[in-house]
């Protein structure tokens, strides 16, 4: 019966592939930090989603799964509770936000003339582009606005190797791109990173958890300049420091217009 129902939605909707990556995109959108809310709004030819009749909901990857370990729950829940304050007059927002994270950031951001449709409709999110739960990138991250920092709990999975036993610099590195890309673009809207500076200064073993605390330094015009320390969740082991030089950009730099 469903099956009948997708073949006829395939016959009388062309591209419905691409129309269902739109919907969930677009739905993610929707739920994603201020960061892409003006890309959203230049973002060509989203008005097509309101021919789509179905509701569907995207994978919010930042959800605890059954790969979490205690510790990555125990973070979770930590920083979670933060996100709702208890008060007498009942519940009210804490100081963290945690963010959703999704597969895809823009649909419509074709990064130049040179991708090719496949690419476009195929494209996904770099840390978030594995299905199975716990092989790779396990992360949350929670936001504090007020304060201009964030901190993450990664886990890393086993297809994150580098030296024997302990997690690859590279991916380390995506992490810290990652985290202090999210904080610069939720404070400054579209960014890209200019420079990233690392520091390895002890082993991150896989399967572990680690915490990624990212603070805004400051910012010089369109420069915004945020540093980044990886350590163990109790914060008595230094893992990883690093600062990162972002620059804010005009959507058509994205765009490749
Ligand atoms: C929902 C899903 C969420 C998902 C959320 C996930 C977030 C992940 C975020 C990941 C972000 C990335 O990895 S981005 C991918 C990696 N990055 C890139 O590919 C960027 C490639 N580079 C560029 O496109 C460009 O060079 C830019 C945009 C970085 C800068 O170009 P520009 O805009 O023309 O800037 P420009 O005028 O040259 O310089 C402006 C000022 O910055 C300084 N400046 C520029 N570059 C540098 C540099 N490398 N090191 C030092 N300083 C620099 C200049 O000296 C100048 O200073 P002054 O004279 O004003 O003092």
């Amino acid at each position: 019966m469903i099956r009948r129902c997708l073949q006829a939605v395939r016959r009388f909707i062309p591209h419905y592939h691409a129309l269902f990556q739109d919907a969930v995109s677009q739905r993610g959108l929707a739920e994603s930090p201020e960061l892409w809310c003006s890309a959203h709004r230049s973002a060509r030819g989203l008005s097509k989603m309101s021919l789509w009749p179905f509701s569907v909901s995207p994978r919010d990857f930042s959800q605890p799964n059954t790969s979490w370990n205690a510790e990555m729950q125990e973070v979770y829940d930590h920083y979670n509770a933060l996100c709702e304050v208890k008060t007498e007059e009942g519940e009210k927002k804490g100081p963290w936000r945690k963010l959703p994270s999704y597969n895809r950031s823009l649909k419509y951001a074709t990064g130049g003339v040179y991708l090719s449709k496949i690419i476009q409709s195929k494209a996904r999110l770099f840390t978030r582009n594995i299905k199975e739960h716990g092989a790779t990138f396990e992360y949350v991250v929670f936001m504090n606005k007020q304060e201009k920092r964030c901190v993450c709990a990664f886990q890393a999975g086993h297809l994150l190797e580098g030296p024997p036993g302990h997690v690859h610099g590279g991916a380390i590195a995506t992490m810290i791109d990652t985290v202090t890309g999210t904080l610069a673009g939720y404070l400054a809207g579209p960014i890209m990173t200019a420079n990233l500076n690392i520091n390895y200064r002890s082993p991150i073993p896989l399967g572990s958890v680690v915490v990624l605390h990212s603070a805004l330094d400051r910012t010089e015009g369109k420069k915004i300049f945020v540093t980044c320390r990886v350590t163990s969740t109790d914060e008595s082991k230094l893992h990883t420091e690093a600062t990162a030089l972002f620059i804010s950009v005009n959507m058509g730099h994205l765009f490749g217009t």
